[in-house]
């Protein structure tokens, strides 16, 4: 049997696995043979030739060093100021720093050549991001000719914000370098088939690029998932029930709102705050009988944008508490820390509305962790983005856009005010939905697509969107 080689610009560490994904794939290479690739998280002097295999919690993790200059192009810089903005269509947040594009290509060679000597010629190769678009080209041009498949964990963007990345045309036949490339949502496969069809000419150098081939690339749309029965158990573990017990004394009859994002500003954690607001201020009989409590872990905070995003956040979230706030009354409590997932379990479950509200988004898992989580019995109600990829799969939520904060105060008062026979059916669409598009379905339909026949497909999930593009 093929083994299966994950790799991802961070591999799993030591202790339990912290989100969904990490679990599924954990359990993919429990199940057969095969390692995890990826960088070490150390910065050296020199750069690794050779990757470290290491054994973390019966997982086979080959690993490499970066030098700290190439780390700084790869990732803050052309990963993180050029491609993850541009793909979330905020080019005004981008900095276009060209030169970052030689450190992410140097990576992502140096990737390729620790990587080549550790594959058997069956191998299947699962690229995992916007860090590693150009891992396949790097692998084939040293002569591996495995199946290697690529997924696509952010949003795919418009053909403008594509445009305005330097070096997209580059990036995209390297896309055409896989198998197989997977997004996240129908809509994500069509903003690639309309660049795949309609390729503009190059805007560099005056010469017409020749046309990028996709015949041999197959697009599809894979949405991810979670493993919301794991969450429902988790959320009435101890470990889960401590911090509902916690809350509780500090919440008394009130109903909470919850959000939990990285802080990052794709989350629209600004707007968010500013419809809570909005619902306060129209619907003064819902103050001191709501609380909202937003958990926001810092990330990426090397970047002058999201450093902006925490200082515009602390701001508004200072501003509703001044006005709103009395001795005995807070309306918002904001945690600038990342807490474990049976914490969050809790907090969802106990949580009247679920408010995931990104301004764009991949998929969200938290949309799909706030539904594993809910009592049956007395679910809350999610209030969800358009523009994030679960809209596509949750459609009973309430749907919003979070650009727009009086509609999205207003979902805020329907969810509060909605009746328990409301929420319940709701809710039991939403847990179906998310039992169907569960993460482990999501992995074996991924490999069962890349290397069929050598894989066994129990999915019973739909495949949500197959575009061929010749
Ligand atoms: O790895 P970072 O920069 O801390 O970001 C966390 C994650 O953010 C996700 O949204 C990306 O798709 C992942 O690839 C990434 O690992």
């Amino acid at each position: 049997m093929s083994r299966i080689v994950i790799v991802s610009n961070r591999t799993p560490g030591k202790g339990p696995a912290a989100g969904g994904l990490a679990v599924a794939l954990r359990k993919v290479l429990g199940e057969r043979e095969g390692f995890w690739f990826g960088w070490s998280g150390k910065l050296t002097e020199q750069p690794a030739r050779a990757a470290r295999i290491e054994d973390i919690d019966g997982l086979e993790v080959a690993q490499i060093d970066l030098t700290r200059e190439d780390h700084h192009a790869y990732y803050a810089g052309f990963s993180n100021s050029i491609l993850w903005p541009s793909f979330h269509l905020r080019l005004d947040l981008a900095t276009i720093e060209s030169h970052w594009y030689e450190g992410y290509r140097r990576v992502n060679q140096q990737f390729a050549r620790a990587l080549l000597p550790l594959l058997k010629p069956d191998d299947i190769i699962w690229v995992h991001d916007y860090h590693l678009i150009p891992l396949a080209s790097e692998l084939r041009q040293l002569g591996a000719r495995n199946r290697i498949g690529f997924y696509l964990h952010i949003p795919f963007p418009t053909a403008d914000a594509l445009y305005a990345i330097p070096h997209h045309e580059e990036l995209m036949r390297d896309l055409s370098r896989y198998d197989l490339v997977g997004m996240q949502a129908k809509r994500d496969v069509s903003a690639f088939t309309e660049f795949a069809e309609h390729q503009a000419p190059s805007t560099f150098g005056g010469h017409k690029v020749q046309a990028i081939d996709f015949s041999r690339t197959e697009i599809e749309a894979f949405p991810i998932g979670s493993d919301p029965d794991a969450f429902a158990r988790l959320s009435i573990s101890p470990a889960a029930t401590k911090m509902v017990h916690r809350m509780k004394r500090a919440l008394g009859d009130q109903r909470l709102i919850l959000g939990v994002d990285r802080l990052d500003y794709s989350k629209g954690l600004p707007q968010r705050i500013e419809a809570y607001e909005k619902l306060l201020a129209n619907n003064s009989r819902m103050r001191r009988s709501v609380h909202m409590l937003q958990v926001a872990p810092p990330s990426r905070d090397s970047i002058k944008e999201y450093q902006e995003t925490s200082d515009t956040l602390d701001a508004i979230c200072g501003r509703v508490m001044g006005h709103f706030a009395e001795p005995d009354w807070q309306p918002l409590t904001y945690v600038k820390r990342a807490y474990g997932q049976p914490s969050l379990a809790g907090l969802y479950r106990m949580a009247r509305v679920g408010l995931v509200t990104p301004l764009r988004d991949g998929m969200n898992l938290v949309a799909h962790e706030f539904v594993g989580a809910q009592d049956p019995d007395d679910p809350g109600a999610l209030v969800l983005s358009r523009f994030a990829g679960a809209a596509e799969i949750f459609p009973e939520a309430l749907l919003v856009n979070p650009f727009d904060t009086d509609e999205t105060a207003e979902a805020l008062r329907m969810a509060l005010d909605m009746p328990l026979d409301e929420r319940k059916e709701r809710w039991q669409a939403l847990m179906a939905a998310a039992r169907k598009y569960n993460v482990d379905d999501w992995a074996v339909s991924f490999l069962a697509r890349l290397a069929p026949g050598t894989l066994e497909k129990s999915s019973t999930r739909d495949v949500l969107y197959l575009a061929s593009v010749a």
